[in-house]
């Protein structure tokens, strides 16, 4: 795959985890740019990877052959329109990676301009773990379909979707779920050390737990996840009394509202802004 010029807008977490694992994976750091309003999150982008930054996005967006548009929701609209009016985006495969914003919401941004990918990708994207869906309208041919592709799989896995509203599935599923999962993770920690271990002891309890947790379900894709926790739960045993805990203060039904409630944000964010 030819490689070719790629342009942050925005300098944020997400940026920063995307453009960690792609330098990591062997993508040229001179053909990353980034641009951001205050220095110190592109001086630790300079320092870290390599790749050239600025404070212009105009600079930024000239530069690239894909930009990858990684504000926040809220001024995605302001930020198109100022690209829009001082550079010249005509040829450009236009990226989104925000929560919210819609691919008709996105194109009318950029001056219904239709060469634009909707993804949603995830912070272990820093680790080459990362987990990203995209969608593109009709209107994005297969050579930058398979190149946004490219990208984001040095990064992680990738996904594509049927449907624009699919997007907000990803969110609830994978681009929001670290964060569940880090919550579960620090109530582990928190009540192992409320049962009197030390904070770092704890850390590794949890950590190496849900590490191996993870590797299980990806080295055995034959069995259900049903499965490897009836492997787990032995008769009479401990794991059965926490699942029943779990289960008798509707652990499946939390899950439930709280993705639930991550889609309809992103459905509001979409009338929003
Ligand atoms: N964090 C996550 O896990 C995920 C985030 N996303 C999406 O990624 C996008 C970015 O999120 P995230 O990186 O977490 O946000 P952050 O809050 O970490 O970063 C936002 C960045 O935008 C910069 N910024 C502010 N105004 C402008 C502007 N006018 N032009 C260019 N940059 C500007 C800020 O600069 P300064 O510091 O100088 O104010 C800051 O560096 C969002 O749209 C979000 O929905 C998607 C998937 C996962
Ligand atoms: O919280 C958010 O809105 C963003 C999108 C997915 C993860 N972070």
């Amino acid at each position: 795959m030819q490689a070719r010029r790629l342009s942050f807008i925005g300098a944020g977490n997400m940026p920063r985890s995307i453009i960690s694992g792609l330098v990591k994976g062997g993508y040229d750091p001179k053909l990353i740019t980034a641009s951001n309003p205050s220095r110190p999150k592109l001086d630790a982008l300079e320092k870290d990877f390599g790749i050239v930054t600025t404070q212009s996005n105009h600079e930024a967006c000239d530069k690239g052959d894909v930009v990858i548009l990684s504000v926040k929701p809220q001024i995605m609209a302001d930020t198109c329109k100022d690209l829009i009016e001082h550079c010249d985006i005509q040829g450009k495969l236009m990226v989104s990676i925000a929560a919210g914003i819609t691919t008709g919401r996105l194109m009318e941004m950029l001056g219904d301009y239709a060469k634009v990918v909707r993804t949603m990708p995830n912070t272990p994207s820093s680790l080459s773990l990362g987990m990203t869906g995209l969608y593109a309208p009709e209107s994005v041919d297969l050579e930058d379909r398979d190149f946004i592709a490219f990208v984001l799989n040095h990064v992680g896995k990738t996904l594509w979707v049927d449907t624009d509203e699919q997007i907000n599935t990803v969110i609830a599923a994978a681009g929001s779920s670290p964060a569940y999962l880090f919550l579960f993770a620090q109530a582990m920690q928190d009540e192992a050390m409320a049962m009197g271990m030390s904070k770092d002891d704890a850390r590794l309890l949890v950590q190496q737990a849900l590490l191996g947790s993870a590797e299980m379900i990806c080295h055995n894709p034959e069995l259900e996840l049903s499965e490897l926790r009836a492997q787990v739960t032995s008769k009479g045993g401990t794991t059965h009394e926490a699942i029943c805990t779990f289960q008798d203060n509707q652990l499946e039904s939390i899950v439930s509202k709280a993705m639930q409630a991550a889609v309809r944000r992103a459905g509001e964010m979409a009338n929003d802004f």
